[in-house]
């Protein structure tokens, strides 16, 4: 296997761009994420979070209807629209410029919402992150793996990512199948786990953050919101995905002797990008 490139706070540093004084929250970049179905939307929930607390200017989430009033009040400053459906997302349609969009948390796998993924696959052209149902979903459909643009990113966990490239027999061969799904499709696969590493083509990276304390719900729905965010802040997709999986790696590190591994949950993981932040500065 080739050596991979460690993804470190000097490695971090090439890139992440401090935020400018004279920014407005027009420029700073506009995040959709598309997610929930019922009993599912605090996966958006965390997503469109997370997004903000990585410093896009603004957020939309599109839900379906029954996730309104909890997305309005659980964080008052996302914008929400609703699909016509009450439970799981059956039209993707929205009049608005995002500058990169967040696609599957708790999304479910519904016959309508595959039905609705399918045509947003085939018109949209904004830089796009797919997790969780969406990559189960598109998993089942492998000739569509063919709609997606140039510099998508994938962020399957083990599961996900078997679903995806199908089983492998050895560590060496899960890398191979990943490498050449990267390769004949053009997108980003970002391999969570303990550690996650990142595949863009023929480079490989290896995180160096992160600890146990993220095996608990909704840290994967984090870790969307985050990449989006920097996504939608103008970062190129391989460093959107970098700077993401190190900061949301970097929040438990700085959460756990605190919480404890156990005690940690996804929303600590928000509620410690501050401090993540500020130890890049
Ligand atoms: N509060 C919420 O609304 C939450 C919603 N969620 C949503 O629930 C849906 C289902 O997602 P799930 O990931 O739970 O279900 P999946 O069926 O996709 O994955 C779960 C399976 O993957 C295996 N797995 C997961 N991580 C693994 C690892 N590191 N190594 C080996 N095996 C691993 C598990 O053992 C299990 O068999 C998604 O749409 C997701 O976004 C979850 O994110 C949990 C929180
Ligand atoms: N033991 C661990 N060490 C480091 N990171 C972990 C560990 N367990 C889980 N994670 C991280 O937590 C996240 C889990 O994502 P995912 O399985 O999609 O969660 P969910 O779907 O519940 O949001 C990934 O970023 C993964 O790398
Ligand atoms: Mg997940």
């Amino acid at each position: 296997m080739m050596t991979p490139v460690s993804i470190d706070k000097n490695e971090i540093l090439k890139y992440y761009k401090p935020i400018a004084v004279d920014t407005h929250k027009g420029i700073q970049g506009h995040a959709l994420i598309i997610g929930g179905s019922y009993g599912k939307i605090g996966a958006v929930c965390l997503s469109s979070k997370a997004a903000l607390k990585a410093g896009c200017g603004l957020v939309t989430a599109y839900i379906p209807k029954c996730g309104y009033q909890i997305v309005q009040i659980a964080i008052p400053e996302v914008m929400v629209l609703t699909d016509r459906n009450k439970k799981c997302i059956s039209n993707i349609s929205f009049d608005l410029q995002p500058d990169a969009i967040g696609i599957g948390p708790g999304i479910g796998q519904d016959e309508v919402t595959r039905k609705a993924f399918l045509k947003f696959l085939k018109t949209n052209e904004i830089p796009l992150v797919i997790d969780a149902d969406g990559l189960n979903i598109l998993s089942q459909n492998k000739a569509w793996f063919l709609l997606l643009q140039p510099g998508t990113i994938l962020t399957p966990h083990p599961k996900e990512l078997e679903r995806l490239i199908g089983k492998w027999i050895s560590e060496e061969e899960k890398f191979e199948k990943t490498i050449s799904f990267s390769l004949q499709y053009n997108v980003i696969v970002v391999m969570k786990g303990a550690p996650t590493y990142i595949i863009d083509g023929e480079t490989l990276y290896k995180n160096t953050t992160g600890n146990q304390a993220l095996a608990t719900a909704g840290s994967g729905d984090v870790l969307t919101g985050i990449i989006s965010s920097f996504l939608a802040q103008g970062y190129e997709s391989v460093q959107a995905a970098i700077l993401g999986v190190y900061l949301h790696g970097l929040t438990a590190d700085l959460a756990a002797p605190k919480t404890g591994f156990q005690s940690f949950i996804a929303s600590d993981s928000i509620s410690n990008l501050g401090a993540a932040f500020l130890s890049l500065e």
